[in-house]
């Protein structure tokens, strides 16, 4: 028996922090909305009680670091499965960019697996599941487009934001999301974003509005840390971006673009300044 998972990328359309918690972690408010780039995820059943993973990527790990390599473990563990997986990662979200690509590499795993392995683990089961591998897998499994609290793992269902194009560009940085909150003084954040005002213009479907609200407080660590993201975002304002933001801990920046010439316009531009560039559409 063999099985596939589409493991899409996601990008914060807001994000805020309120607090940093007694457990380290930080309190969050991020509206976050899944985009059609994506990984994917082919598995195999084995009879021996074994886990393997391969990837055309030669940059990350394929042992017991991969995030799907842990997710399969951890399914495996619980529901007492004694039989193996190969999983193959064909991976095209950029790594440690702010795209949750391992974290969605997780989820269709847990996805995939519960599927092989006929186990019927409902919906809200594996997203628990999920929000011990990280903070954004249990986004990641339940897809679409959210409000999410807590760590990240509290979620409400939104619409989905008004259709439009999605330029990505990752400049040639690895960033880690750990360092980017560790340096993040939580009670000292200058300008919060308006959360609100991202939720309701996606509720009426104006997109000019959404692009006037997007904001990320995370911004502030990492442009300070790298200025070339701030160079990016000022790169893609020039180029007629309706709306620019950093996603997550970056250092990827996306541009939404209502118009196909000109999302066009832009990733030809951005291809001179850096690799990673991607035009796409939102996952609605
Ligand atoms: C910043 C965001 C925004 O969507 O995304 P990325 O930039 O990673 O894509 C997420 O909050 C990242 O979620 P995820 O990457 O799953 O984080 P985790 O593995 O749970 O945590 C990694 C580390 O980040 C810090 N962390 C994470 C989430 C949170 N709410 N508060 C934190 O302080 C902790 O130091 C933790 O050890
Ligand atoms: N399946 C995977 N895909 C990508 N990175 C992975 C995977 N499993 C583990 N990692 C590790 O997770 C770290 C964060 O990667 P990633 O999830 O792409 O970042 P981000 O959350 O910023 O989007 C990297 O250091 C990478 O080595």
């Amino acid at each position: 028996m063999k099985v596939m998972e589409k493991a899409p990328a996601k990008i914060n359309l807001s994000l805020d922090v309120l607090y940093k918690r007694e457990d380290g972690f930080h309190e969050v408010e991020m509206v976050m909305t899944m985009v059609d780039l994506a990984d994917r995820l082919e598995m195999q059943e084995l009879s021996r009680d074994t886990i393997i993973i391969s990837s055309q990527a030669g940059y990350i790990p394929l042992d017991e670091k991969n995030l799907a390599f842990q997710a399969a473990r951890l399914i495996k563990d619980r529901y007492h499965v004694r039989k193996g997986v190969y999983i193959h990662l064909d991976k095209k979200i950029p790594v440690a960019a702010g795209l949750a690509g391992g974290s969605s590499d997780a989820a269709a795993a847990l996805r995939g697996l519960n599927r092989l392995w006929n186990l019927n683990i409902p919906l809200e089961e594996l997203k628990a599941l999920g929000a011990e591998l990280g903070s954004d897998v249990p986004f990641c499994i339940q897809g679409g487009t959210a409000l999410a609290t807590g760590r990240g793992e509290k979620l409400t269902p939104i619409t989905s934001p008004p259709q439009c194009w999605v330029v990505l560009a990752k400049p040639p940085l690895n960033v880690s999301t750990a360092d980017v909150y560790g340096r993040l003084k939580a009670s000292e954040i200058r300008r919060h974003p308006d959360t609100k005002s991202v939720i309701e213009a996606i509720g009426t479907q104006d997109f000019n509005r959404l692009c006037g609200s997007l904001g990320n407080v995370l911004e502030d660590v990492t442009l300070q840390l790298y200025p070339e993201v701030r160079q990016l975002k000022e790169c893609m304002q020039r180029m007629g971006a309706e709306g620019v933001l950093m996603s997550g801990s970056g250092p990827t920046v996306f541009g939404l673009v209502a118009k196909e010439t000109k999302a066009e316009k832009l990733y030809n531009g951005l291809r001179g300044f850096c690799k990673d560039v991607y035009a796409v559409r939102l996952l609605t």
